[in-house]
């Protein structure tokens, strides 16, 4: 079994608070037996607050390289912990781009895994708007990590948020590269998440036999918004195994992997792919 948490938080304007917050979370999750915490995305700053022009601006001052302060602070906490962190999505800076990128931090203290955000959240709807790409490059590669936890190895897969809503992504991560576990740290607002981000996250999970893991953002923002929070860790199943309720808290969950190899052969959903089907040219008309 695999005890992993997830670490929902209430994001403030204050940076340094929110990397305090998230570590003392971390700290409660390690007390309670997890070996794997995951943070929502941008854990340690999120600028839905301001205008988009000085969103960027917000963005770029809490921007940081990799290495850098919050990663060496997840890294020597990992270490001191005995645990594995997966760093949500905090604000990356790379010349002269920034990314909403991600990375897993094993026990040793070494970044094993660095993601950046393929797809960029947009919203042109009168009740929401937001176009993340005003501020943040879209990553361009898919990432997936290897992980050794409690003598037993497992691979994971690396996505953001608005990502969910592309399922190829998650096919990939699974058919080709075998992941096992697929995270999915978001800040999804109210408006859309009511309706989208359990349903996304079950479908996500039951069509790729794979857990998923998703910490979230919840919270009033200073403009008013909220983010719709509702952290959850899904099994293969698609059963919700473990959820945060509204506010700032802590949830986990045991996975059985060996349970997932048994479930994957007897309902061999994976392997009954028809990939030459699909991209096949020969399309009858009726
Ligand atoms: N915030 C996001 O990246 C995505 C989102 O809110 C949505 O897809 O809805």
């Amino acid at each position: 079994m695999l005890n992993v948490a997830v670490v929902q938080l209430h994001p403030l304007e204050n940076k340094a608070a929110n990397i305090d917050r998230a570590e003392g979370f971390i700290r409660v999750a390690a007390a309670a037996g997890a070996r794997l915490v995951a943070l929502p995305e941008y854990f340690s700053c999120y600028g839905r607050a301001v205008s988009p022009v000085s969103v960027a601006a917000v963005y770029g001052e809490a921007a940081e390289t990799i290495p850098g302060p919050t990663t060496e602070r997840l890294q020597a906490l990992a270490h001191e912990l005995g645990i594995h962190i997966h760093g949500g999505s905090f604000f990356e800076r790379r010349g002269d781009a920034l990314y909403n990128t991600n990375v897993i931090v094993d026990p040793a203290g070494d970044v094993l895994g660095v993601y950046r955000k393929i797809h960029l959240f947009e919203a042109r709807a009168p009740e929401l708007t937001y176009r993340e790409e005003s501020a943040v490059t879209p990553g361009t590669e898919i990432v997936f990590t290897d992980l050794e936890v409690d003598g037993r190895s497992t691979t994971v897969g690396q996505t953001i948020c608005y990502d969910i809503r592309f399922p190829e992504l998650y096919r990939v991560l699974v058919a080709e590269y075998g992941s096992e576990i697929l995270f999915v740290p978001a800040a999804f607002p109210r408006e859309t998440g009511r309706d989208h981000w359990e349903l996304l996250l079950r479908a996500r999970a039951v069509e790729n036999q794979a857990f998923v893991v998703a910490p979230a953002q919840w919270g009033e923002q200073a403009d008013g918004s909220w983010l719709h929070g509702r952290s959850m860790i899904v099994d293969p199943w698609g059963t919700v195994m473990a959820t945060v309720p509204d506010g700032e808290g802590v949830a986990i969950a045991s996975l059985d992997l060996d349970r997932l190899a048994t479930y994957r052969q007897n309902y061999p959903n994976l392997q009954n792919r028809q990939p030459d089907v699909y991209s096949s040219s020969s399309k009858e008309v009726v």
